[in-house]
């Protein structure tokens, strides 16, 4: 059994990842850590976990950590990399589902993060954890940066289209992306509040979005050169998970001629979360809801222009559930293991 730890385990992905490691079956939940929550017990404050988990939280103490195989770190953007150093020389696996190892440049990361890097060595020797595009480096991986929400849905929906050159205008993509609430995470902000988020729908990050370099990144790595450029823009929607984004890019002549149905088939044919459904389909974010698959529909809605739309449920293949995805793959188990659950409907 591999022990594991949970940094900031209060928290929505926290209590994401509770869920599905208190149910996985090469896993023992060794340690959860609260800073505010110190000493309560765990189901005290989530009572869906009462008989599943009996741990308490604790203070994020480097001792108890360093003792685990494995340790998640669900806070925000700078804790990871605070304590990334003395964990990995303990031997300790680390997956991040903040931003401290995902963006390569440290340069943009203190653009966005408003923060220095503290751990460039580290950086380098870090694994962008999108296991359908980077299977192999997340197996052999001490240290994992977790991709974004959003990113993932982008990645896994423009991939098939970057892969094969020259059947885009790659330096032309929009992603309109849309994401529920908990999105946001678990801390008071007006913006989320009941009365300020029901009922509405709006655009946000419309200057820019710290997911913007991110996915511009991880699609050049994809597409294999620089000439990559997507406008992404998030919107927030009045529900608590999901994420639907909605992809458009230019085809070339080479691109019109290609059957881009198979195109996407051939792409992810037998990836157990990624579920191209057919053509003309529409896949709602319930469909996906608190389970760990990305449903993609690709359309042609003029002669030379490819719509992708894909959902995700943001807590799970958008944070938690890919987190996990990640642990079985660097820990040499089945990589689907204690994620096979279906969607959550209605
Ligand atoms: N919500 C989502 O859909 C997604 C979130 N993410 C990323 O995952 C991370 C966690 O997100 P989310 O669960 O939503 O966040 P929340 O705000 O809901 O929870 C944050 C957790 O971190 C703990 N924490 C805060 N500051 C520190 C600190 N300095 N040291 C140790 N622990 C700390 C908090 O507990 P306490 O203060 O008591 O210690 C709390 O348990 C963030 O980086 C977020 O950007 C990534 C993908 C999707
Ligand atoms: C709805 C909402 O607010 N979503 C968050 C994205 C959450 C996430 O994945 O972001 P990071 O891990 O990169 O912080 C946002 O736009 O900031």
């Amino acid at each position: 059994m591999l022990k594991v730890g949970i940094v900031g385990g209060t928290g929505y992905t926290g209590v994401e990842l509770l869920r599905i490691l208190s149910q996985h079956p090469g896993v023992r939940i060794t340690a959860i850590t609260s800073r505010k929550e110190a000493g309560l017990p765990v189901a005290d404050m989530y009572p869906s976990l009462r008989g599943r988990v009996d741990l308490a939280f604790t203070t994020p103490d480097e001792a108890r950590l360093a003792e685990c195989d494995v340790v998640f770190f669900a806070t925000p953007h700078g804790v990871a990399m605070a304590q990334a150093r003395e964990l990995l020389a303990a031997g300790v696996k680390i997956i991040d589902l903040a931003a401290d190892f995902r963006l390569k440049d440290t340069a943009e990361f203190e653009k966005w993060y408003g923060m220095p890097h503290t751990c460039p060595d580290i950086l380098g020797e870090a694994v962008y954890g999108l296991p359908e595009l980077n299977r192999e480096a997340i197996r052999g991986a001490r240290i994992v940066g977790n991709p974004g929400c959003y990113p993932t849905s982008v990645q896994l929906g423009f991939a098939p289209l970057l892969r094969t050159p020259g059947l885009v205008d790659a330096s032309h993509l929009i992603a309109n992306c849309a994401s529920g609430v908990s999105g946001a995470g678990r801390k008071a902000e007006v913006a989320t509040l009941f009365s300020e988020a029901a009922d509405n729908f709006k655009a946000y990050g419309v200057k820019g979005h710290r997911h913007g370099p991110e996915i511009n990144q991880q699609l050049r790595a994809v597409a294999g050169h620089a000439d990559v450029h997507c406008l992404f823009v998030p919107h927030l929607i009045p529900a608590i998970r999901g994420i639907h984004s909605t992809l458009y890019a230019r085809l070339t002549p080479q691109g019109q001629e290609a059957d881009l149905q198979k195109l996407f088939e051939d792409c992810y044919r037998g990836e157990p979360f990624v579920d191209v459904m057919p053509a003309g389909s529409a896949p709602e974010t319930r469909s996906v809801r608190a389970s760990n698959i990305v449903r993609i529909a690709v359309h042609r809605p003029m002669p030379d222009l490819a719509m992708v739309l894909v959902v995700e449920d943001n807590l799970t293949k958008g944070a938690s559930g890919q987190a996990v995805q990640c642990m079985n793959l660097m820990c040499g188990l089945d990589e689907t293991a204690g994620l096979m659950f279906v969607p959550v409907l209605p």
